[in-house]
């Protein structure tokens, strides 16, 4: 089968970056985008304005706005809006779509009404299209400019992940397989989470001691929750797991980070926003995190205290002391069981 036609439903930087690689690799790419205003501003300047400055979109991405037309004839629907906004998307085009297409998703999030990954979302909506997730640490400015990137492409069925590989790779864009779908889910929503933590400590004016302390501990509060919500342990360990967390939490052009600098450097939420001007993903996915946590019992001290300066305005420079100032702990206290250990 001809893989070679995408449409890229959500114009932001992630999705335009995924565009430039699909069409480096000569695919045939669609951009679909909901505002008139940014069509015309592409159409005008021949760049995406905020979304990625200083990019040319070439002249053979096709540029929609009719979402129904955009899916037309193409093999591969890749979705990049924000997640909140990813049900409402698929419920739009339901009733037009082919059997055959393949829906990647690339968006890092879980709903928020109902807890769903993306891939639980499909279930729902879409329970028999072919259906891959792709992550890792990405940033679209990097992508965008051809700089050395790798990702991890994750589907149930082997064939589709694999496909979908091909379709994406290139010599600066290497793509990795991985069947599970939920760990790869999980690691990119919930690194948003731990990212905006350190965005914080830097905004507190602390080092590179307290961002390495927030990425080490963090992937294991992610790697708990995660095990618990089924996922294969062993993928926090790979590139949608701390490779992403890495990449989110030492970038500056992470909005995750950055967002949480400007609240550590005492922004309120409203003023944080405004100023990133691009989803910051982080801030829900940390309201169904804190939730799931609690719903399956697990401890994610960093996660709740995030959770409470976001949601219950508590002071970051509080939430710094609540975490160092913990009941003491053996760092590997879920594995090792303190009480039959010969020490
Ligand atoms: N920017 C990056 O480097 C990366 C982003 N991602 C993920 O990709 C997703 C999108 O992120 P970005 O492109 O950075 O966001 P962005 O803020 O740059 O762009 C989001 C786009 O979605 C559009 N949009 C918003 N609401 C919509 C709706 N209801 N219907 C249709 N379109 C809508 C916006 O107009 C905008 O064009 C997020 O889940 C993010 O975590 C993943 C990897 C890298
Ligand atoms: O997921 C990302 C990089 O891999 C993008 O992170 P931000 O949304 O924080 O920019």
């Amino acid at each position: 089968m001809d893989y070679s036609s995408v449409v890229v439903l959500g114009a932001g930087s992630w999705g335009t970056a995924l565009g430039l690689v699909l069409t480096s690799n000569g695919h045939s790419v669609k951009l679909w985008m909901r505002r008139k205003e940014q069509y015309d501003l592409i159409i005008k300047t021949g760049k995406n304005g905020k979304y990625l400055p200083g990019i040319e979109i070439p002249k053979d991405i096709q540029l929609y706005t009719d979402i129904i037309d955009a899916i037309k004839d193409t093999k591969i629907i890749l979705l990049t809006v924000p997640t909140q906004k990813i049900r409402e998307v698929i419920k739009t085009i339901k009733p037009f779509i082919k059997p055959d297409q393949i829906i990647v998703n690339a968006a890092k999030g879980i709903e928020q009404k109902s807890q769903l990954r993306i891939s639980q979302i499909m279930q729902e909506e879409l329970p028999s299209q072919p259906y891959a997730v792709l992550s890792g640490p990405s940033h679209a400015e990097e992508v965008a400019r051809n700089m050395p990137t790798t990702v991890v492409v994750a589907s149930e069925k082997r064939e589709i992940a694999e496909t979908i590989q091909d379709v994406f790779m290139t010599s600066t864009f290497r793509v990795y397989t991985n069947p599970d779908v939920a760990g790869v889910e999980l690691g990119g929503a919930l690194k948003n989470v731990i990212a905006f933590g350190a965005g914080i400590a830097d905004g507190l004016g602390f080092g590179d001691n307290a961002r390495a302390a927030l990425m080490t501990r963090g992937i294991r509060e992610i790697a708990r929750l995660g095990k618990a919500m089924g996922a294969d342990i062993a993928t926090f360990a790979g590139l949608s797991g701390i490779g992403d967390l890495i990449v989110t939490c030492t970038s500056m052009h992470s909005r995750n980070r950055r967002a949480g600098i400007l609240i550590g450097k005492g922004k309120n939420l409203e003023e944080t926003l405004k100023e990133i001007g691009m989803v910051v993903e982080g801030i829900t996915t940390t309201n169904v995190a804190y939730e799931l946590a609690i719903k399956h019992g697990i401890e994610m001290p960093i996660t709740e205290e995030i959770y409470k300066v976001i949601y219950e305005g508590r002071d970051p420079k509080d939430a710094v002391t609540n975490l160092m100032s913990r009941s003491r702990k053996h760092e590997m206290e879920e594995i090792v069981d303190m009480n039959n250990v010969e020490w």
